[in-house]
């Protein structure tokens, strides 16, 4: 048995403004960061103690686990980052006014792109201002694994190695394990664990902030799952199936 929590960012500046995000780098709103912090109380509240973090590589995510570990009194515990937990590259439409793209394109097109399991968005141009080609965080990775779109296939690709390389040993070890990313780093997680079809996963949405708490077994499949918080994740939940309307 292994316990494992995996935790979306709080509320971004963009979630706020309704924008299509992926890698662009953005803060967490006020609200967000207070979200973060309740994320954090409600894993002490729980009982839940991780022994070990991991993060993306974008800000939101990184300051999530900080506000959440400090909350919990936990900053002290270790941390690993990866590239792999990161939000879905959004492709061409990073920047782009999510009601305005819906209202361009049609209902179909915008959620063929937001939520189809292997359709992505047009990729983005290494010139546009919201390209991370130029970002200094990625200047280690090599160019073929930078990403100018993906679809949440493409992320199941790149962070399930993650996944099994750097999440089950510590698993295996008895360590309970935090993962702080991203609505759709963390679908893609979701979808593996949950052994979601391709099919179904387009109707799966995170909630911001709301610790999603696994017990595992010893194949790391899920014997019980639960957001410690149920019924402000109901609401969440609802709240990002609909953004764009
Ligand atoms: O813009 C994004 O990067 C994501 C998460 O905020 O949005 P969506 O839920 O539409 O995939």
């Amino acid at each position: 048995m292994a316990t494992l929590v995996l935790l979306r960012h709080g509320e971004s500046e963009w979630n706020v403004k309704g924008l299509f995000t992926g890698w662009v780098d953005v803060n967490l709103s006020a609200a967000g960061e207070e979200e973060a912090a309740r994320g954090g109380r409600l894993l002490l509240e729980a009982g839940v103690r991780p022994d070990v973090v991991h993060t993306s590589l974008l800000t939101r995510a990184i300051r999530t686990a900080q506000l959440a570990l400090e909350a919990a009194d936990l900053l002290w515990l270790p941390v690993e980052r990866s590239w792999r937990l990161n939000e879905r590259h959004y492709g061409a439409l990073q920047g782009k006014d999510k009601a305005q793209t819906r209202a361009e394109f049609g209902d179909e097109q915008f959620m063929l792109w937001r939520r189809s399991y292997d359709t992505p968005p047009p990729p983005i141009a290494d010139d546009d201002e919201f390209s991370q080609f130029a970002d200094a965080r990625y200047a280690g990775l090599p160019k073929e694994l930078r990403p100018k779109t993906e679809c949440l296939k493409d992320v199941v690709d790149r962070m399930l190695p993650y996944w099994y390389d750097s999440i089950v040993p510590q698993l295996a070890a008895g360590k309970t394990v935090l993962v702080a990313a991203h609505g759709n780093s963390l679908r893609a997680l979701v979808k593996h664990l949950d052994n979601i079809s391709d099919a179904d996963i387009a109707g799966l949405n995170i909630p911001t902030g709301i610790p999603l708490r696994y017990e595992l077994d010893s194949d790391y499949k899920p014997t019980s799952s639960g957001y410690l918080d149920p019924e402000a994740a109901a609401a969440a939940i609802e709240a990002v199936a609909n953004q764009g309307k």
